[in-house]
């Protein structure tokens, strides 16, 4: 029996793959490699080289590994460039998924796990939101998700197939035993851009709008560290394989950041006063996004290790750290 983790040479696939290999779980990696990187996985799963949508590929590794759950990542995740390239956003993340559900269903795989995002409740939520505030996305990218819930939702009734859509606030931070991190060039997430601001990897950052409906002006968002996300999902996957049914779930810490408070928490770890830049709003970013994880906590017993952003933004800048000397070694 094994599982398979689409996307997981990418941010959070990577240490997903971690969090399975640490509880002695086979693992099977599916990637393209687009945003993903192959040393990011680790040695003890099986990397193939390969596209989600690619049914026969996904129905030959589910008979030769014995795949009892898929847990999928994979996927294009940039709001701003979905604004910009909605037809791609739809085609990576909503028709592909389509595919790799329909491969699943006939292949038999019980149980499925999806990376959700909160970006399905755009700015209509009050904060913070519980999974059945209305859902409302403001950009493509938060609707080609929810249109991907939907389908497992449906497919969920008419198949033999259950599955769990975790809703996703801020992932950040790196794996505390500095195994893997975030590693995509030309990231866009606030504190890895930060992060590299304060490492002198980027000579300033820009804070995407100064005059939203908040205390300091500055979107507001809730950041889960990486390795309790991961952690969520393992639970996630024990909880459906009892045979409980399927399940919606925040997964956030229920306490909200602004940007301007990010900044200051990167420049306390890293010592660095660094210069910021103020500029216009960013389209598609909702004011303020925090979530409710009630439910994550009583259905699966998830506990959060490391709710503090000083500890998010220290594993970040230690993986940042890290990064500069395998690139500095490699250059
Ligand atoms: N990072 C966040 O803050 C955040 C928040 C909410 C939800 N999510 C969701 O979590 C998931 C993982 O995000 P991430 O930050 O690790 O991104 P990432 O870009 O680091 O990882 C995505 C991985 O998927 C692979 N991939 C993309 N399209 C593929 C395809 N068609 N076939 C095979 N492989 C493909 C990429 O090569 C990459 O390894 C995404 O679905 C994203 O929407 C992320
Ligand atoms: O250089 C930067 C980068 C970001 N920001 C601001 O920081 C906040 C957070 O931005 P991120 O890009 O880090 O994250 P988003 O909130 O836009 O989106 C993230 O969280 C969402 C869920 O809320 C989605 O799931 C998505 O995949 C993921 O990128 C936003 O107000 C953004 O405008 C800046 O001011 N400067």
């Amino acid at each position: 029996m094994a599982v398979l983790v689409t996307g997981g040479a990418g941010y959070i696939g990577s240490h997903m793959v971690w969090e399975l290999v640490d509880n002695g779980e086979e693992v099977v990696v599916l990637d393209r490699l687009s945003t993903g990187f192959e040393w990011a996985v680790a040695p003890e799963a099986t990397l193939v080289r390969g596209d989600i949508a690619d049914q026969d590929l996904v129905a030959n590794l589910v008979r030769e590994h014995k795949i009892d759950s898929v847990i999928h990542f994979a996927g294009s995740i940039i709001v701003p460039e979905s604004v910009s390239d909605p037809l791609g956003y739809y085609e990576n993340n909503t028709c592909k998924t389509r595919a790799l559900i329909e491969a699943v269903v006939r292949a038999g795989v019980p149980h499925f796990i999806f990376s959700s995002t909160a970006a399905v409740y755009g700015a209509a939520g009050s904060v913070p939101v519980s999974e059945d505030t209305v859902l409302n996305p403001e950009s493509p990218y938060g609707l080609s998700k929810l249109m991907s819930e939907w389908m497992l939702r449906d497919a969920s009734r008419a198949h033999a197939l259950t599955y769990s859509a975790l809703r996703y606030f801020n992932v950040a931070g790196a794996d505390p035993k500095g195994r893997t991190g975030q590693s995509t060039r030309g990231a866009t997430h606030l504190i890895k851009v930060a992060s590299e601001t304060a490492l002198g990897k980027r000579a300033s950052m820009n804070v995407f709008g100064t005059d939203y409906p908040t205390a300091d002006g500055t979107c507001i968002r809730d950041y889960i560290h990486v390795s309790d996300l991961a952690r969520a999902h393992y639970l996630a996957l024990k909880r459906l394989r009892t045979g409980a049914p399927s399940l919606v779930a925040n997964c956030g810490y229920g306490r909200g950041f602004s940007v301007l408070e990010v900044i200051e928490s990167v420049r306390r770890v890293s010592g660095v006063d660094f210069d910021v830049q103020l500029s216009d709003r960013r389209p598609g970013d909702p004011p303020a996004i925090v979530a409710n994880p009630a439910r994550a906590m009583k259905e699966f017993g998830w506990k959060p290790e490391r709710d503090d952003l000083d500890l998010i933004v220290g594993d970040a800048l230690a993986w940042e750290e890290a990064l500069k000397r395998k690139n500095s070694v490699s250059a």
